[in-house]
């Protein structure tokens, strides 16, 4: 099928989204008339300039407050379309919006407003035109599909007909089954973005929050089944207005889109990609560091010890139960100090997960690796993390360990058994397509996002996981894009006992963050714990947290570069990450950020 997108979508002047729609490598365009009116190429120059890019202009839009009004005004508003119709002929535009009415003029008489609509397209008509009209969700009289269809069906005229907006018809919570009860030769366009669920004035949710499919809550895969079963055939076109995205760059944010909406025609079985590879856990995190000290000193402590070294790289791979580290030297910034900086992720099919990457616009990484290093397929992330797919110890799979050269046996003395969670820190304009990029190119599922009070600004977090939690990726979004905490990462090590774990680190030099007693006291009220275990939470600085599947006891070491580790024992039916924790846990890092 045909996709396009709304020039509305993007940031930019119209020149930079035209070019950055066709990068990315959509078939058309819906243009916005402010990006036009603010343009200062001609209407023939725009035609030619989409022509160029190989970009059908698939609508012009909108077009507002035309029906249902007293005669005289009605012969304004078609004055108006009149002139409206002549631009639309130099821009090579065919099929135009129009947005049912908000005017207080509007009457409430849908005889009178199927007449007028009629008259309209009687006029586009001449002009080669067609009318596709939209129930606004906040529309004064019509603001459901089924009622803008009547209006469609009742007008009866040959160049009018319905354009549906998935965000119009699922955030009143009408239900989109009637859709199948229009023809869809009807159907003129469609309109497709995504919201998340928020109890809001329809108008401001619509205008700010809206985002591609996939990154909300709306169900847009189904309503797609829908109006194909309807038989519609045109253009599958996003129209997204979001606050963060009209800031963002134009090029990155097309990528997401297309990205969208191929993740959605494979939902709704007319795309054929590639299966979702679901990486089964975590075979590695990577470190980058200018400073190797520091971080293989809390390494060690922790009990992890250097057991091989890479055969051609300055890359040392540390090791404690499944938890591998690779200690990195090569390539670190000073000024960014130490970092988590890739992932390999276990994969039963590290080819076939790459295909799904690439199929979906991930970038692919360059192997870096030398002739007689195993094949390593890599992908980066949108906040620049590389994802590595690759295989530990499974038969018929190359071996990424084959690498490596043995220099000692693990001794596995610190008490953690394997990674428990990572999380990253997204740049603030990320946080939508990060989701989206987990869910659809590695097939994991995104959790509830939560909020988190930061001393100095709110964070938002979402986890996406695989079913059995083997793989578990925090992606946070700090508050200030200057502030240390809230750039730092971290690195969770699952532990069956966090007591003996944080006990065996402290003996071992290693600092844990302290934590304020006034915690420990509301802690005492809201959790039956025994004192002694209660004092030696206070004691170690161990957090805890319960959920309905369980327990969850953790803490933190100091933070080494943007980065720190975190001790978790879980029960294995808790779902979060010490959530209601985080606000005490970044103060506390703050306090000591500044005491230092
Ligand atoms: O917010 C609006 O006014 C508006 C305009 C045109 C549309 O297609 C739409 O869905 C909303
Ligand atoms: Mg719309």
């Amino acid at each position: 099928m045909r996709t396009s997108i709304a020039t509305v979508s993007l940031s930019g002047s119209l020149t930079e989204k035209l070019t950055a729609a066709s990068r990315a490598g959509f078939d058309g365009v819906e243009i916005f008339e402010n990006d036009l009116l603010a343009s200062p190429l001609t209407p023939e120059e725009i035609r030619a300039r989409c022509a160029d890019l190989g970009l059908a202009v698939e609508l012009y839009q909108p077009m507002r407050d035309i029906e249902a009004v007293p005669e005289e005004e009605f012969a304004r508003n078609l004055r108006r379309a009149r002139h409206k119709f002549e631009l639309m002929r130099r821009l090579g535009a065919d099929t135009v919006l129009v947005c049912s009415s908000v005017s207080p003029a509007a009457v409430d008489d849908d005889a009178l407003a199927a007449e007028q609509l009629s008259r309209l397209a009687d006029l586009a008509q001449d002009f080669g035109i067609r009318v596709a009209y939209e129930a606004l969700a906040w529309g004064r009289h019509v603001s459901t599909y089924d009622h803008s269809w009547h209006l469609v069906r009742t007008a009866g005229h040959p160049a009018l007909g319905v354009c549906l907006d998935s965000f119009h018809i699922l955030s009143r919570g009408s239900d989109p089954r009637g859709i199948e009860d229009i023809p869809g030769e009807k159907i003129f366009f469609l309109q497709l973005a995504d919201a998340p669920q928020l109890a809001m004035d329809v108008l401001q949710w619509s205008r700010h929050y809206r985002c591609f499919p996939g990154q909300g809550g709306f169900d847009v895969a189904g309503l797609l089944r829908h109006v194909l079963r309807a038989g519609y055939r045109g253009p599958l076109s996003l129209e997204v207005f979001n606050d963060v995205f009209r800031q963002a760059d134009a090029g990155p944010t097309a990528v997401d889109a297309r990205r969208s909406l191929l993740a959605l025609q494979e939902a709704a079985g007319t795309a054929d990609l590639p299966a979702p590879v679901v990486p089964t856990g975590v075979a590695f995190a990577e470190l980058v560091t200018p400073d190797v000290e520091p971080v293989t000193a809390v390494l060690d402590a922790l009990g992890f010890t250097r057991t091989a070294r890479h055969r051609g790289k300055p890359v040392d791979l540390w090791q404690q139960g499944q938890a591998r580290v690779l200690v990195n030297t090569a390539g670190a910034v000073r000024r960014e100090g130490t970092q988590l900086a890739a992932i390999g992720l276990e994969s039963p099919d590290p080819a076939g997960a790459a295909r799904r990457a690439e199929a979906l616009l991930a970038p692919v990484l360059p192997r870096r690796r030398a002739p007689e290093d195993a094949p390593l397929d890599a992908v980066a992330a949108p906040d620049g993390t590389e994802l590595f797919f690759c295989a530990t110890g499974q038969p018929h799979l190359p071996d990424w360990r084959a690498d490596f050269e043995d220099v000692a046996a693990p001794a596995d003395t610190g008490g953690v058994e394997r990674v428990d969670h990572l999380a990253l820190t997204q740049p603030w304009h990320h946080f939508d397509k990060a989701a989206l990029f987990h869910r659809s190119v590695l097939g994991l599922d995104a959790q509830e996002s939560v909020d988190v009070a930061d001393p100095y600004g709110l964070q938002r977090s979402r986890a996406v996981t695989n079913a059995d939690g083997s793989v578990r990726i925090a992606l946070g979004v700090g508050a200030a894009p200057t502030d240390d905490t809230a750039h730092a990462q971290h690195l969770a090590l699952a532990t069956g006992d966090v007591v003996a774990a944080a006990r065996r680190f402290r003996a071992a030099g290693g600092r844990l963050l302290p934590i304020p007693a006034n915690y420990y006291d509301d802690l005492a009220a809201r959790h039956d714990l025994p004192d002694e275990e209660l004092e030696t939470y206070r004691d170690l600085g161990i957090l805890y947290d319960r959920d309905a599947g369980g327990a969850f006891r953790h803490c933190y070491t100091e933070t080494v570069g943007r980065l720190f580790f975190e001790l978790v024992q879980r029960d294995p039916g808790y779902r979060g990450y010490g959530a209601p924790n985080a606000p005490v846990r970044l103060a506390a890092q703050h306090a000591r950020h500044t005491a230092r």
